[in-house]
């Protein structure tokens, strides 16, 4: 494989509602889309999915574009691949910017898969025929409307529900859908909205059988996770501490973490993302796969990285309409009793569609070798 021309397209998708979590709200998604092709004419695409503000990690849609143009794509255009795995290695010397390389990673990763004849969930080494999703919920107004959300996603066969917590709509708020639910499948996501001094309140919520507890502490704490750990007997799950296989190492043997979910973004691409898994599976750690408000481009990877055998956890993954009024894939991922279907047509098993990719579109720039 050679990268011979990338075109980077932005776009900005309105999502049906509002998504609020302690770190702020979102409706309009602006994001990238990446286009590759490779020298004999295969296509293969790739999402961008940093957020505009800095407040889940610190990349932006912004911070992608100027890594992208100035050190990304010319590291690649020209380069001989012979295999996705490399990509990896020639963005080593560039630190971070995870979400940055991974648009672009995940482009190659379609192209592999086309040239190889195979569907991308088979090129990663995917197993499974369907994949079991639950959703995560946004925080909501009232309670009322919390526990309706909840019921909607409920009949509608997710298989877990998450709901986002942060001090002072916590406990009471657990209690409140645990009176409504006493046994759905239900856990906590905090993104960082407490500290050790929190723990007493942490504890609390063992009274609820929480399947798990996603990132309490500090974004970037792996030391605190494992004293807390300890202390409460919800397992604690972790998402933005994880950016790396290294970080995968040190936090399952100091114990800060029984649970891990894998985004492939924040872990910098596909690859990443399944030496976490393979770490993970040998070391009994069950994964699952988060979400970042995904397009479809985003949506079908996520698919296709769930179907690896030690994604024994229901994934943030929903349906395409969960979020948008229409998606730029053809057909749109869907959910029936609770599970997506994995594709197995070469490459992504959508196809994007070109005509909603230019609806949404506001800027693109191509870049050639
Ligand atoms: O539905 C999704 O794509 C995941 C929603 C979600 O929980 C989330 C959304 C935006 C930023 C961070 C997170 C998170 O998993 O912490
Ligand atoms: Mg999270």
């Amino acid at each position: 494989m050679k990268l011979v021309k990338v075109t980077i397209h932005e776009l900005v998708m309105r999502m049906k509602t509002p998504f609020t979590t302690g770190l702020g709200t979102m409706q309009d998604k602006r994001f990238l889309v990446i286009e590759a092709t490779d020298e004999s004419g295969v296509v293969g695409w790739g999402e961008g999915v940093a957020f505009e503000e800095p407040s889940y990690t610190e990349e932006t849609f912004k911070t992608s574009l100027h890594l992208l143009e100035d050190f990304l794509i010319p590291a690649l255009l020209g380069k001989e691949l012979k295999h996705p795995d490399d990509v990896y290695e020639i963005f080593r010397p560039i630190r971070r910017n995870n979400m940055a390389k991974a648009s672009i990673e995940g482009a190659v990763w379609d192209i592999y898969a086309q040239l190889t004849n195979q569907s991308l969930a088979s090129a990663v080494g995917g197993v499974r025929e369907k994949i079991e999703v639950g959703i995560s919920i946004g925080l909501q107004p009232t309670d009322e409307q919390l526990i309706q959300t909840i019921q909607q996603f409920l009949d509608e066969g997710y298989k877990r529900i998450k709901v986002k917590i942060k001090p002072g709509k916590d406990i009471e708020l657990i209690r409140t859908i645990r009176q409504a639910f006493p046994v759905i499948p239900l856990m906590a996501d905090a993104n960082s909205a407490y500290t050790l001094d929190d723990i007493d309140r942490l504890k609390e919520l063992d009274a609820f059988n929480l399947m798990m507890i996603e990132q309490p502490l500090a974004h970037d704490d792996l030391i605190d996770h494992a004293l807390l750990q300890k202390q409460i007997k919800t397992p604690v799950c972790l998402d933005e501490s994880i950016t790396s296989l290294e970080d995968t190492r040190k936090a399952v043997q100091l114990g800060s973490c029984r649970v891990i979910n894998i985004k492939i973004a924040r872990v910098g691409g596909i690859s990443e993302a399944k030496r976490i898994h393979d770490y993970c599976m040998e070391h009994n750690i069950p994964v699952w796969c988060g979400g970042m408000l995904e397009a479809g481009i985003g949506r079908a990877q996520n698919v296709a990285l769930t179907s690896l055998a030690n994604f024994i956890m229901p994934g943030d993954t929903a349906a395409s309409e969960r979020y948008w009024h229409e998606d730029i894939i053809q057909p749109e991922v869907t959910v029936t009793d609770g599970y997506i279907t994995v594709p197995k047509s070469k490459g992504l098993g959508y196809n994007v569609n070109r005509e909603a990719l230019n609806k949404y579109s506001v800027s693109k720039k191509t870049y050639r070798l």
